[in-house]
């Protein structure tokens, strides 16, 4: 069994089909790549995989569990960092941090991520405040106050300058050398090739390449072989 699976997955809105039969699955302790053009379909997957939307048909499976109703201990074990942080507004980060570690059994010491993310440096300052940047750093770190087992991140360094996006990078490196699995969802083919082992490629919610990097992109460079399975394929 795979830490994360999807089988088969069919998803509406309306007229509208976000996943088309989508099949993929990502093993322990791996960073997975989720690459497709706007509208593919990777924030429905990871929405499906947190618990927030339940597919038409088919399966999804984390840890062996189905997340939609899935129970607080199973919650724990998964963390997540959304597209636009989803953070509270006039709370300071240090604080944010310590009241979310406080609705875990097991947490990571709030002061301690904070300097590993290079948060202690605003940490006093209220989230409105802060760069984007800053955000998503916060956003990070909310992320892993958990501690999980299983870390979802959609687009994680999106708008990030480049000292900070290799900074994250080594953040997510970091996490799934520790066994942690890894799923992301990007538009970077630089963050794919800097921290992915595992790729799959969406359009119009059907997976149209999966597997080891080495078997994704063969003898072609990503970029190459991202075109030519999603050429004219946003919607
Ligand atoms: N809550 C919703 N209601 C209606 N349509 C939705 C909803 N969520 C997603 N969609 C539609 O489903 C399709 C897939 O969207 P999704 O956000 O999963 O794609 P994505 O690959 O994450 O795109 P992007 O790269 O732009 O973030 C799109 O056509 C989108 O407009």
């Amino acid at each position: 069994m795979s830490a994360v699976e999807v089988s088969d997955v069919h998803k509406s809105y309306g007229a509208t089909q976000a996943l088309d039969g989508a099949t993929w699955s990502a093993g322990g302790g791996r960073v997975t790549a989720v690459l497709g053009p706007n509208g593919a379909g990777k924030s429905t997957t990871i929405e499906c995989l947190q618990g927030l939307q339940r597919p038409d048909s088919g399966s999804v499976r984390v840890l062996g569990v189905d997340p939609w109703g899935a129970d607080a201990e199973h919650r724990a074990r998964v963390g997540l960092m959304l597209q636009d942080g989803g953070l509270p507004t006039m709370v300071k980060p240090l604080p944010l941090l310590r009241h979310l570690a406080a609705l875990y059994a097991d947490p990571a010491d709030a002061s301690r991520l904070a300097a590993r993310l290079g948060i202690d440096g605003f940490a006093g300052t209220i989230t409105r405040r802060l760069s984007g940047g800053q955000r998503q750093r916060v956003a990070l770190a909310a992320a892993l106050i958990g501690r999980p087992d299983v870390l979802f991140l959609d687009e994680p360094t999106a708008g990030l300058d480049p000292h900070t996006r290799l900074e994250v990078w080594d953040i997510v490196r970091e996490e799934a050398d520790r066994g942690v699995t890894v799923v992301l969802a990007t538009h970077s083919f630089e963050e794919a090739e800097r921290v992915a082992d595992d790729l799959v490629i969406i359009s119009h919610g059907r997976v149209r390449a999966a597997g080891t990097r080495a078997e994704v992109e063969g003898e072609d460079t990503l970029e190459r072989v991202y075109f030519s399975l999603t050429s004219g394929a946003q919607r």
